[in-house]
């Protein structure tokens, strides 16, 4: 690959595209609503695997936009222990998709919940849940620090280091992305894949027009709860056809929990658009019995409780920041967390041994790549005007 100029050169109408020359794809490991995901080892370096995320094309087939490769490689700056690392942009000359090369992990917070609940039917210790959260705080506060909000955290985008240096460490995946998906990669809910709505602030769920860091931490509240007891928080029915984002049974769920919201705790809550005309004639009855702690199954004196209910405060402006967050009590009482979530320092715990990701050898990632004679680039006209090496090329 030399200087990685062949990495958006190489591709023409019956061979594979020059920048993939450069792994042993091993198979299909995942499908998300905006592509599919591979395992593949780096050719020069085999002990290393990368993910390999394919992104689908817009229906229109419009590519990827400068806009979309603009926030990209702000991605590609971004370095954090809690943060997957984007090794890698490559853009298909011929038929403009996308994909971006990542470290691999793993595991996943849904195969681990799932695991435990599934499979050994226990709970998760203590230790691990305690490791996982500070981990994900100190992702999440670097990201907030750099004014990136993750807007889709949820289990599957939580990912945890397998064997290895890194044992144990948990890092935060498809972080920025929402965004850069949102236009004019549309989302392909509209296609039947369904976007999980249970780890969706309530703000949104009201219409705030803005998302803020706050949405991030009422995702990470659902998260830890879902740690404790192994089943999602809030598990609404969405349903379709309701302007989005409304989703009543997603609301109703939240307050059934948390007790209805008054405009005493969350203030600006009037101004929100869907709750005068949506939701405060539907609701006939008022939620004011909060059972959060019963949910969860802890005391309401434990600091873990505290912590949790700091982050599922409902005015998003009143939520636990994540810097707070680490500076909370559940974090210096015993068990202190540790860099590798999976294996407690304390003599004598057991180590569960999570399954790896099973992978789906018969989906090649050439049969998902159509080789097309070019079209007019837009995105090359701006790639013109940056360093392409620099942002389709390899980093070592
Ligand atoms: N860097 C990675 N290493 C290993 N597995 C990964 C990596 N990134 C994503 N995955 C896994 O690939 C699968 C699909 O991921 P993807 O992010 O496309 O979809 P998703 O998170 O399941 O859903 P959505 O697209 O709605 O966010 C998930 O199981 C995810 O954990």
């Amino acid at each position: 690959m030399g200087d990685g100029r062949g990495s958006n050169s190489g591709s023409n109408s019956n061979s594979k595209p020059e920048w993939l020359e450069q792994y042993d794809v091993i198979g299909k490991i995942g499908e998300g609503t905006y592509g599919l995901v591979f395992l593949a080892k780096i050719k020069s370096n085999r002990a290393k695997s990368i993910a390999i995320k394919k992104f689908k094309q817009s229906k229109d087939g419009d590519g990827v936009s400068p806009t979309a490769i603009r926030e990209i490689m702000l991605l590609r700056e971004i370095s954090h222990e809690n943060v997957v690392k984007l090794a890698n942009v490559h853009i298909n000359h011929a038929d403009m998709s996308l994909y971006l090369a990542f470290d691999y992990a793993e595991h996943d917070l849904y195969e681990i919940i799932r695991h435990h609940r599934d499979k050994v039917n226990q709970p998760i210790n203590q230790y691990t849940i305690k490791s996982i959260l500070w981990q994900l705080l100190n992702g999440l506060n670097y990201l907030h620090s750099n004014w990136i909000v993750h807007r889709d955290l949820k289990p599957s985008n939580i990912l945890v280091m397998g064997d290895g240096e890194e044992q144990g460490v948990v890092k935060i995946a498809d972080f920025g992305l929402a965004r850069i998906y949102q236009a004019p990669l549309k989302p392909l809910s509209e296609n039947g894949v369904v976007v999980t709505i249970w780890y969706r602030a309530p703000e949104l769920l009201l219409g705030a027009k803005h998302y803020t860091s706050a949405v991030d931490m009422w995702a990470v509240g659902c998260i830890f709860a879902e740690l404790l007891t192994l089943k999602p928080l809030f598990q609404g029915q969405e349903v379709k056809g309701t302007p989005n984002p409304f989703q009543l049974d997603q609301l109703d769920k939240i307050f059934k929990v948390l007790g209805h919201p008054t405009q005493e705790k969350w203030p600006t809550l009037v101004n929100l658009p869907h709750w005068q005309s949506d939701v405060q004639h539907i609701q006939g009855h008022k939620y004011d019995n909060a059972g959060l702690y019963t949910v969860v199954h802890l005391s309401p004196k434990n600091p873990a409780y505290d912590l949790l209910s700091k982050m599922l405060e409902y005015d998003p402006r009143k939520r636990i920041t994540a810097a707070q967050a680490l500076d909370h009590e559940y974090f210096r009482m015993e068990p202190l967390p540790g860099r590798n979530a999976l294996v407690s320092p304390q003599p004598g715990e057991k180590v569960v041994n999570y399954p790896t990701r099973p992978v789906d050898t018969s989906t090649d990632i050439e049969g998902t790549i159509s080789l097309q004679p070019s079209q007019p680039a837009t995105l090359f006209r701006f790639l013109g005007k940056v360093d392409v090496p620099a942002v389709c090329g390899p980093r070592h």
